[in-house]
This record gives C-alpha cells, structure tokens and sequence, in this order.
C-alpha cells in the first residue's frame, strides 16, 4: 500500500490544526482523506474484541473468551460529511500485567473508546481508575466516550443504565449503552466519534460547533433533528 502525505489544506492552515495531517491513500482497496486513531480500553472480558469485530465486520465472536494479548489494531473507513474517515482502532488488552504496554499507545490517540460491562459491578467500578489513567497517558483533549456493553444481557444486568449515564456526565463525556452481540449503537458509536473528529479538523471559527451528546440523541431517536444527520 502507498500512501502519499499530502500537505495541509487552506482551510486546514488557517484554522490552525496542524496537528492533524490530511493524508490521502493512494491504494484501491482504502481510500481515505482523513485518518485517526481510537482506541478501546477497559477492563478484561468486558468485551472490547467483539466490539472492534462487530463494527468491523458485522458479526459477533461468541463462544470461548480468548483474552487479547499486548495489542492489536483493524482499519475501517466511514463516509463523514463527504469525506472518507479512516479509523485506526486499537484493541488493547484488559489484563493488569499488559498495562504497561498499552500505556505507550495513548499519547497518539485521537479518541477513547472506554467500556464496561453491565453485568459486571466491578468492570464499571474500576471506570474511575481508568480515567484517572488516561488523565495521565492521554493527550488533554482527547475525545472520550464511555460505553456500557452487553446490553443484551437484561437477566444479568447489575449496572443500570442510569448509573452509567450519571458517571458519564459526573465526567462530561458522551455514554451509550452498547451491545456486540446485537450490534446495537455499536455503529452509532464509532460514527459518532468519526464525526467529532472530523468536525475538529476541518471547523472554520463561524462554523456552528458539533455536539456529539446532540448528535447521539438525535440518531438513537432516529431523527434527523437539528441537522445533524
Ligand atoms: N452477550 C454478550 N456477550 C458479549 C458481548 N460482548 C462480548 N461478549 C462476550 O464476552 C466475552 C469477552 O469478550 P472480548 O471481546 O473478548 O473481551 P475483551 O474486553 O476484548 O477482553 P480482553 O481481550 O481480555 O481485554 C466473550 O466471551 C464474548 O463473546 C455482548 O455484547 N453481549
């Protein structure tokens, strides 16, 4: 594959967000105008793999838990606004003793997927620990959304939607509860943060700013309020 780094744009230069280059991907198979980096973290089991591979290929890993081990990364391109958005989303293992590892990574994600599982009481107690984590290896403005996975798992809930979406705003950061096996606001999530990302490369200072709250309510109403479809 080659790509061809392409230099900034007008609009780009002189909205001052340099930090983001535009890259235009020369290959067939992935073209792309824009790309960053997400990253899903959370504790072990919580199910972050079949996240990434439900948003990535629309299915579901049942079966046998096989936990990641160190890191990985898929790439998937979504149409944001006209353009070609290409996520690189890195699937970090939950385990303690990879920590260090994944600590690496951080510092170049543009976004953080963060997840729970609401039949776990202690992967939602240990969101405040995870926070704090990325306080301190992220970069400060980071776009965070906290997601309650396994939804589908009504008989088992022990978290309920209410004390996700309590700690969410407790942190100022979008929540929705999410499942891999169903692919519910599976999508709408990454979408989401594609177009937060977006809108802070390519915003001119008059332009009206992107509410990603505003946005998530609209479309899990399917509405197409606001304008912001
Ligand atoms: N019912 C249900 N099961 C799920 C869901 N998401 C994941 N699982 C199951 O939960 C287990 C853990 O999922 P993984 O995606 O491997 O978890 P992980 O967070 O990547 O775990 P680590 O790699 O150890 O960090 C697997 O047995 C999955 O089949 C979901 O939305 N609903």
């Amino acid at each position: 594959m080659s790509t061809r780094r392409t230099s900034l744009t007008d609009k780009q230069a002189k909205n001052g967000t340099s930090k983001y280059v535009l890259e235009r991907c020369a290959s067939i198979n992935e073209y792309y105008d824009i790309a960053f980096k997400v990253m899903l973290l959370g504790d072990s089991a919580v199910g972050k793999t079949c996240i990434l591979v439900r948003f990535k290929d629309g299915a579901f890993l049942g079966g046998n838990f096989i936990a990641t081990v160190g890191i990985d990364f898929r790439n998937k391109v979504v149409d944001v606004d006209n353009l070609k958005v290409k996520l690189q989303i890195w699937d970090t293992a939950g385990q303690e003793r990879f920590r260090s590892v994944t600590h690496a990574y951080y510092r170049d994600a543009q976004a953080l997927l963060l997840l729970y599982d609401i039949t776990s009481k202690p992967s939602f107690d240990n969101i405040r620990a995870w926070l704090t984590e990325i306080h301190d290896y992220a970069q400060k403005d980071v776009v965070i959304m906290l997601l309650g996975n396994k939804s589908d798992m009504t008989a088992e809930r022990v978290v309920k939607r209410e004390e996700g979406e309590r700690l969410a705003k407790e942190y100022g950061v979008p929540f929705m509860e999410t499942s891999a096996k169903t692919g519910v606001n599976v999508e709408l999530a990454f979408l989401a943060i594609a177009k937060e990302l977006k809108h802070r490369v390519t915003q001119q200072p008059n332009d009206p700013k992107f509410k990603i709250h505003d946005y998530i309510e609209c479309k899990k109403h399917k509405s197409s309020c606001c304008g912001l479809v």
